[in-house]
């Protein structure tokens, strides 16, 4: 920096830094601050400006504060001192004499310490990254700046091959040496729900939750690994939740009131990301809360929280201590993830990935992100998600003239990231060792005009899970896996205005579509394993046509793996599109069964039923609803159809041994 004006920031190790214009001079032991007018870098490190009494220039900055700094703690005033240094003093402008609202002050203060301590490297940290991203974003700076973007190339799967099942029977004996993460912070505006997402039914079929069918997924998958040890298993395999302010108690609620659905309450970990401070403008001025002069408004920061709160929490350690070695991220709405990680983290066994990213063939403008090959003209490569509203942008940047477009394929080349994430716990650690597990963050605030000097609201620095590799040494090895476009990505996101207003043949991220894929998952898995599944057929709900398939369901108990669908299913069994199957018991064997209608049954773990014959009545029938229907509750209207069950057939065996079924 040089050249004539005003000059306002020094510290006394050189850096020069932005700040706002109304402080005079204020510093502490460490950093001086002053706002002069010089004519050159020269006279601006002039050295009769370091005799000043720096404690007492950064308090005389804020008179307001100076009154009240009797009513702090000696660390609530070293927190207010290090705001001041950090251009902050309009916090404390409009603060009374102190004896006027001293509780509220103190609670703004406990404010800052909790944003302080949640944060890797504090708030003098949160405004030190907020400044030069808001400076990056202001001068138009691309991200990507040099990198060109190729298609790359990763483990391709099609179910229900050889290759396939090899890889779900190495990943299934891996399970026993894997935590699972889900990220369940955020709040899901976009869709349009009052409740937390976790709680929604995955199907209305059942009304099984999602939160429910997880755990239930990751008990099973963890007594197939046992048994595959032949039972020498000593752990309970680790769950661990991110929740957040908005998010927090109703997930404990759900899992209380459920008796965890069948874990262990040990077994399960909450951790709770702490929101991060506004940003009122490009000198990342903190944002005052608008309903309370006390507070600093608030805003998620993202995804990307989990990789710091499994490190500062210490159970990564704990994990790597106890020799595990996977850590499986997955993300909140999402029916059909469990069906790809076995093979995706065989996967990641086989080809020893410290990164995993699974992924679903992708239409161009999907909002989903696209695993990119980037490479820069100094060398550097790497594989990473690009945001999905960034590809665009990116393509069209670097020579592609069409931007997000689908190739010959029907799809975008660029797979499509479904944020489901398999990391090396050693390598894992290694690096966030390194970093505290901060990611790199960005910024996206909404200017309100071409010069870009105001906001129109407050904003903030976000961070995302899937970013991590960005600070990995080139030696890692960062692969990913895609699995069929019906298998694994079927998340519940949009509300039924949004969807219905998805490009034609793009999938709509909605609860109508996440359910119906459900069935659709269900009825080709049924298709692969020899039974005659008829045809589906389109109906439109929500505005959103979908095909409907036969409404199979089963629980993970019966199968987590086609190994297991297979060894259940035997025979020449037929399934009519009107009807309905569920699958409850664990070892229930489907034989030359014709289904015509719905059939539901179950059975304990002891019994063994074989089901075969011919079954038919009325069946269960979806029926449209409307969605604008207030007298329907919020997570009926959101998909637009509801299961009326007229007739069906129902049988549980409750006792031990051989049992049949042949109507
Ligand atoms: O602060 C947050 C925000 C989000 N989340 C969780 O993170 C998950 C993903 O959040 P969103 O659904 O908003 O994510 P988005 O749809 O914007 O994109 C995400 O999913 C699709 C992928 O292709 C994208 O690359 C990925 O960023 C959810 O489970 C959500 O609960 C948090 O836990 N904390
Ligand atoms: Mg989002």
């Amino acid at each position: 920096m040089g050249g004539e004006g005003w000059f306002r920031r020094w510290s006394l190790d050189g850096e020069w830094e932005a700040l706002p214009p109304t402080v005079r001079a204020y510093g502490n032991r460490d950093l001086l601050f002053i706002d002069f007018m010089a004519s050159s870098t020269a006279d601006a490190t002039n050295d009769k400006l370091a005799n000043v009494q720096i404690n007492e220039l950064s308090i005389s900055a804020s008179p307001n504060l100076q009154k009240n700094l009797s009513i702090f703690s000696p660390d609530q005033a070293e927190l207010a001192k290090m705001l001041l240094v950090r251009g902050q003093s309009h916090l404390f402008e409009d603060w009374p004499d102190a004896g006027v609202d001293d509780d509220e002050k103190k609670a703004l203060l406990d404010q800052v310490a909790l944003l302080n301590s949640s944060y890797p490297g504090g708030l003098a940290s949160y405004i030190k990254t907020a400044r030069e991203l808001l400076a990056d974003s202001k001068a138009g700076k691309n991200p990507f700046d040099g990198f060109i973007p190729s298609v790359p190339s990763g483990e391709v799967l099609t179910f229900g091959d050889d290759n396939f099942i090899k890889y779900e029977e190495a990943g299934v004996r891996q399970v026993q040496n894997a935590a699972f993460v889900l990220v369940a912070g955020g709040l899901g505006e976009r869709l349009g729900y009052n409740g937390i997402k976790v709680a929604l039914p995955m199907e209305t079929t059942t009304g099984t939750c999602f939160l429910q069918h997880y755990i239930e997924s990751i008990l099973c998958l963890s007594e197939a690994s046992c048994r595959q040890a032949q039972g020498q298993c000593q752990r309970d395999v680790p769950f661990v939740i991110m929740t957040s302010d908005d998010t927090h108690a109703r997930t404990l609620q759900l899992l209380e009131s459920n008796a965890y659905f069948g874990m262990k309450s040990t077994q399960v970990k909450l951790l709770k990301q702490e929101k991060v401070a506004c940003l009122a403008d490009n000198d990342a001025r903190l944002a005052i809360d608008p309903k309370n002069k006390y507070r600093i408004q608030t805003k998620p920061h993202g995804h990307g929280d989990v990789h710091s709160l499994l490190y500062s929490s210490g159970l990564l350690r704990e994990w790597k201590d106890a020799g595990l070695r996977w850590v499986v991220f997955f993300q909140d709405t999402n029916g059909l993830l469990f069906k790809a990680i076995p093979a995706a983290l065989g996967v990641s066994a086989t080809k020893e990935y410290h990164v995993n990213s699974l992924s679903v063939p992708r239409k161009a403008k999907e909002a989903i992100g696209g695993i990119t090959r980037l490479t820069h003209a100094d060398g550097r490569e790497m594989v990473i998600n690009v945001e999905y509203n960034q590809l665009d942008p990116l393509l069209r940047a670097t020579g592609h003239p069409d931007g997000d477009a689908n190739c010959e394929t029907g799809y975008s080349p660029y797979p499509g990231n479904i944020n489901q994430l398999i990391l090396e716990v050693g390598p894992y650690i290694d690096e966030l060792s390194k970093t505290g597990g901060a990611i790199k963050e960005f910024v996206n605030p909404k200017y309100k005009d071409s010069t870009k000097t105001a906001f129109k609201s407050s904003t903030r620095l976000e961070c995302m899970m899937q970013d991590y590799p960005k600070t990995l040494p080139p030696s890692a090895r960062v692969g990913f896996t895609v699995t069929d476009p019906w298998l694994a990505y079927a998340p519940v996101k949009n509300n039924p205005d949004d969807a219905s207003k998805v490009p034609k043949g793009n999938p709509y991220h909605s609860a109508t579509s996440g359910e119906t894929s459900i069935y659709r998952s269900n009825s080709m898995i049924l298709r692969k394993a020899g039974v005659k599944v008829d045809d589906p057929v389109s109906q439109v709900f929500n505005g959103q046509e979908v095909e409907v398939w036969s409404r199979v369901v089963w629980k993970p108990k019966w199968a987590v793996t086609f190994a297991d669908v297979k060894r259940k299913v035997s025979g020449s069994s037929s399934i009519s599109q009107k009807s309905t199957l569920v699958v409850k018991g664990r070892n229930i064997l489907i034989e030359d069964l014709s289904l015509d209608g719905t059939l539901v049954i179950d059975s304990v773990d002891d019994a063994e039923v074989k089901v075969g014959g011919s079954v038919q009545n009325n069946g269960w029938k979806i029926e449209s609803v409307d969605k604008d229907d207030t007298a329907l509750p919020e997570e009926v209207r959101i998909r637009g159809f509801k299961i009326n069950k007229v007739e069906q057939l129902e049988k549980s065996y409750n006792e031990p041994g051989k049992h049949s079924l042949k109507p």
